[in-house]
């Protein structure tokens, strides 16, 4: 009987036998990705996407990324990111990206801040939305901001009190929700704790990071279950890498989740978590979507020639393989 009140995707799938008993105590869970809902994309690929790159991306390729990106439709494009160069050198010339991209009115362009100078900085690049970003690691955290995660619970806190007080919204990532470079295995409890700070010191949103791309399905479900808890689903979002090729699974595992963070053509890493590898591909996310009937609203055919495009000016096979395929059947129109 209570498979009959679970969405028929989810009643034929794998993760739906295997955690029946997480998804009864949590109705709200299974109206997850089902038809007819509209899922929001994060387009994360020209910071996330970038800051990893060892060679100095050219500035007019980031700006030109940022604008075709505009051109398919995302709503959401996090373009810049205003930390430290010399702990991320490729982010150096984020002022210039934010004042230099053609800025549409439906596409918020977002930027990475960790401190009051990284705040300052964005206000005057015109920055309106930023993201704070801690993790749920004590080793990643000091590795990746140089303090632990109280401190950094802290020092964002003043950031958000500034940040709300000049107009800006405030979206929160919590790092290494399932594993740890470092640490390993990551308390689920953790991970609720500082999303649930985030969240009441005022962020509207918070994108759960699978740093290290090492969750499945079901610890997916089981931290997403645990964080709900203490900040609503609606207010959650998933950020997967795709180190063990488990990104789109987990996705399609987290049930009750409308915002997903992707990245073109897979690009990404963070600098300070080894062996990472890129991010879910955006178009990988948009085939997974659409096929299951969420509605993106971007234009598919742009995505990935902006995929191709971007790969190539990188030097890198396109990683996507929806893409591919796309590309290779219009190729062959
Ligand atoms: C947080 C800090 C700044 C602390 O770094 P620190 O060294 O402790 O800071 P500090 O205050 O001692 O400053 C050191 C120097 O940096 C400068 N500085 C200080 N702040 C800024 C700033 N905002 N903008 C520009 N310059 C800055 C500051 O002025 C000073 O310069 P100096 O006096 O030596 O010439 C540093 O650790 C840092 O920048 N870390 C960022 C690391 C990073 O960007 N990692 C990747 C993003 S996170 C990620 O990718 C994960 C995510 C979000 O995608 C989700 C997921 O996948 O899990």
């Amino acid at each position: 009987m209570i498979l009959n009140r679970i969405p028929k995707f989810l009643q034929n799938s794998l993760i739906n036998k295997a955690h029946l008993p997480v998804l009864r105590t949590q109705k709200h869970l299974y109206s997850a990705l089902s038809t007819g809902n509209r899922v929001k994309i994060v387009e994360v690929g020209p910071r996330d996407g970038l800051q990893n790159e060892k060679i100095k991306v050219p500035l007019e390729s980031k700006i030109e990324l940022i604008n075709r990106l505009s051109d398919c439709g995302l709503p959401v494009i996090e373009s810049a990111s205003f930390v430290s160069p010399k702990w991320v050198p490729q982010m150096a010339d984020s002022d210039l990206v934010m004042e230099r991209i053609i800025k549409k009115p439906s596409v918020r362009y977002t930027a990475l801040v960790p401190n009051q100078k990284g705040l300052h900085a964005a206000e005057k690049s015109g920055v309106r939305e930023i993201a704070i970003f801690g993790a749920a690691s004590e080793t990643f955290s000091k590795k990746n901001i140089n303090c632990s995660i109280d401190q950094s619970i802290e020092n964002f806190s003043k950031v958000v009190e500034r940040a709300k007080i000049i107009g800006m919204d405030i979206r929160g990532y919590v790092s290494c929700v399932v594993g740890c470079p470092y640490e390993g295995d990551v308390d689920s409890d953790i991970v609720a704790y500082v999303a649930s700070r985030m969240y009441q010191m005022g962020c509207y949103e918070i994108s759960l990071g699978d740093t290290i791309g090492v969750g499945t399905p079901g610890k997916t479900l089981e931290m997403i279950e645990k964080v709900s808890k203490r900040v609503p689903i609606e207010k959650l979002a998933v950020h997967f890498h795709d180190t063990y090729g488990q990104a789109i699974a987990n996705i399609y595992a987290s049930a009750g989740i409308r915002v997903v963070d992707s990245s073109i053509a897979g690009l990404g890493g963070c600098p300070y978590a080894k062996g990472a590898s890129g991010n879910v591909a955006t178009e990988d996310v948009v085939y997974l979507l659409e096929g299951i009937g969420c509605n993106t609203g971007i234009d598919m055919e742009k995505l990935v020639k902006t995929g191709e495009w971007i790969s190539s000016v990188l030097g890198k096979d396109y990683g996507s393989k929806a893409g591919k395929a796309i590309l290779s059947k219009l190729n062959n129109q």
